[in-house]
């Protein structure tokens, strides 16, 4: 497959190389649409099923079962405070100005603009804490029709998801609120964030424990905000034994969390369990670490 793949990509390349076209790039000057023939148009859909293909096959058919519009939330963001024509044509603009520019907090502008660049491929960092545009964002900038379909997409379907929700169960509750009132629900909802973190590769929690210094917290406290029944900070407390750690959740959820406990845990196991709302001022008050994912 990867033979043929390189084989389509020599036909796309020659057809722009003989038509002296430029070649596809997200650099802020780059095409939007390559303008091939008919021939090389077909070469380019072939390709683009096969590179899908493969790409699926390394995945694995657990992440071809999952959707792919989760991660919405930057362009919410973006089109929400039209970023793309906050961002200068030429040069760049500083988060801290862009967060001025928007009434943002300056670390909530970075985590979006960081995503949306590696993500979305809008934007670029051509200096740290500075942004320039790219091709797509800049297209977003100067097309209001491409303005529209992203403000469609992101900020109206995407942003009514929370509201899709309620009345699909014809509830005013929130989803949280509702799986408080639905036992069954509540433990698919757990069990599903087992799903990910067990099932999905890129969600496993082994990344996070062993993707940050844990051990130069010694008996440092951690506070695993929304901490579902505690699967996370488990997993941390087993590869550092010293570790405390506070468990906070949801009552119902903690109560259940808390029932579960009464299978054997880690003798030197140091966590406890917290029913807290984290619209609320945290009770866990000079934690080393607010984790919360
Ligand atoms: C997406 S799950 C993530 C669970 C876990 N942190 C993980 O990484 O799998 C969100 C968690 O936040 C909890 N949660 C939702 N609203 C909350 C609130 N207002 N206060 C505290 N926890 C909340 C939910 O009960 C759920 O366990």
């Amino acid at each position: 497959m990867v033979a043929r793949i390189d084989q389509l990509a020599a036909t796309i390349t020659s057809y722009l190389d003989q038509n002296n076209l430029p070649h596809p790039s997200f650099d802020a000057n780059g095409p939007i649409t390559l303008n091939l023939s008919s021939q090389a148009e077909c070469a380019r859909s072939t390709a683009i099923n096969a590179l899908q293909e493969l790409l699926d096959l390394l995945q694995g058919p657990i992440a071809c079962m999952l959707p792919k519009v989760y991660n919405g939330t930057s362009l919410q963001v973006i089109s929400r405070h039209d970023i793309a024509r906050k961002v200068p044509m030429e040069g760049t603009i500083s988060f801290a100005e862009l967060a001025g520019a928007t009434g943002l907090r300056a670390s909530d502008v970075n985590r979006i603009m960081r995503f949306a660049m590696s993500y979305h491929r809008l934007f670029t960092e051509p200096q740290e804490g500075f942004v320039a545009h790219s091709a797509g964002s800049k297209k977003l900038a100067t097309d209001d029709v491409v303005r529209a379909g992203v403000g469609q997409s992101f900020d109206e379907f995407y942003g009514s998801f929370a509201r899709g929700f309620a009345l699909a169960h014809e509830t005013d509750m929130s989803m949280f609120d509702y799986l408080g009132t639905q036992p069954s629900k509540a433990e698919q909802f757990s069990k599903a964030m087992r799903f990910y973190s067990a099932v999905v590769p890129g969600y496993a929690e082994s990344h996070l424990v062993e993707g940050y210094d844990w051990a130069s917290l010694g008996t440092g406290t951690v506070v695993d905000v929304g901490g579902a029944d505690g699967y996370v900070s488990r997993a941390l407390s087993k590869a550092h034994p010293r570790l405390n750690l506070v468990v906070e959740d949801l009552p119902d959820v903690v109560e259940a969390a808390a029932g579960k406990q009464q299978q054997p845990m880690p003798t030197d196991c140091r966590i406890r369990y917290k029913a807290y709302n984290f619209f609320s001022p945290q009770p866990v008050a000079s934690a080393d670490v607010y984790l919360f994912r």
